[in-house]
């Protein structure tokens, strides 16, 4: 039986990024990406946007809904500010196990939590588990029709506060049209979308920012 791309990948990092050195990590998968093998990463130039969303907001818990390889796992948790905490959520165990290598090879154990299984389940134990009051910023990057249902679970396990930013990727493509809908008409939130490219390609997609106001 042969290796799974994520094991390649996984193979790669820890062949060619400097153990501990975030940067490293993330351009070697995103050189693995471009010249090896497409995966569904955020990728560079849509990354560099989750960079300064980040940056900018210099969030104390986070939460991540679909870890696949952990690239953006380590994007936004090579950010946060010591004491911080990013929770990511992932169900396929097979994918759990190679994010778990590629955050550890990155050296950012102390930030992440990855927690596995379906975040439908796991939402509404975020408080009892984790301890978490309110998370400060959203990345939503899992199967395309489970944005809307998990950003109102979010609302209703009272999960968002006045300023939580929810920050998803693939509002193009694949597309989340559903999701788009609710948050774009809803009057509590403030929605902005920020154009670029599929990962690694010339194909449009973006990401849409949307404020929460409680
Ligand atoms: C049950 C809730 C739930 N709970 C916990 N973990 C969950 C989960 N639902 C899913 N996961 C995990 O999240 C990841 C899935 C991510 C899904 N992402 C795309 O489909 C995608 C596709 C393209 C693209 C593909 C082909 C093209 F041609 C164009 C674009 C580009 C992109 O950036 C994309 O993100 C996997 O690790 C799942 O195990
Ligand atoms: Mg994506």
């Amino acid at each position: 039986t042969g290796s799974t791309r994520p094991q390649r990948l996984l193979r790669a990092v820890q062949k060619k990024a400097t153990q501990g050195d975030p940067q490293s990590v993330i351009a070697t998968i995103d050189h693995f990406c471009r010249h090896s093998e497409w995966a569904m990463n955020v990728g560079d130039e849509k990354g560099s946007i989750l960079d300064s969303v980040v940056t900018e907001l210099n969030p104390s818990s986070a939460l991540e809904l679909g870890t696949y390889c952990g690239y953006s796992t380590v994007r936004i948790a090579r950010l946060l500010p010591p004491g911080s905490k990013l929770i990511t959520l992932e169900f396929n165990p097979a994918y759990a196990a190679v994010a778990r290598q590629v955050i550890a090879w990155a050296g950012l154990n102390d930030k992440v939590q990855l927690v596995e299984g379906p975040s439908g389940d796991l939402i509404p134990q975020m408080k009892e588990l984790f301890g978490v009051q309110t998370f400060d910023f959203v990345f939503l990057d899992h199967w395309k029709d489970r944005y809307l249902p998990d950003t109102k679970l979010l609302e209703e396990c009272g999960l968002l506060r006045k300023g939580t930013v929810l920050l998803a990727d693939n509002v193009i493509c694949p597309g989340t049209p559903e999701y788009l809908e609710y948050i774009r008409n809803s009057s509590r939130y403030e929605s902005r979308y920020f154009k670029s490219h599929l990962e690694y390609t010339k194909v449009e997609d973006g990401l849409e920012k949307s404020v929460f106001l409680g």
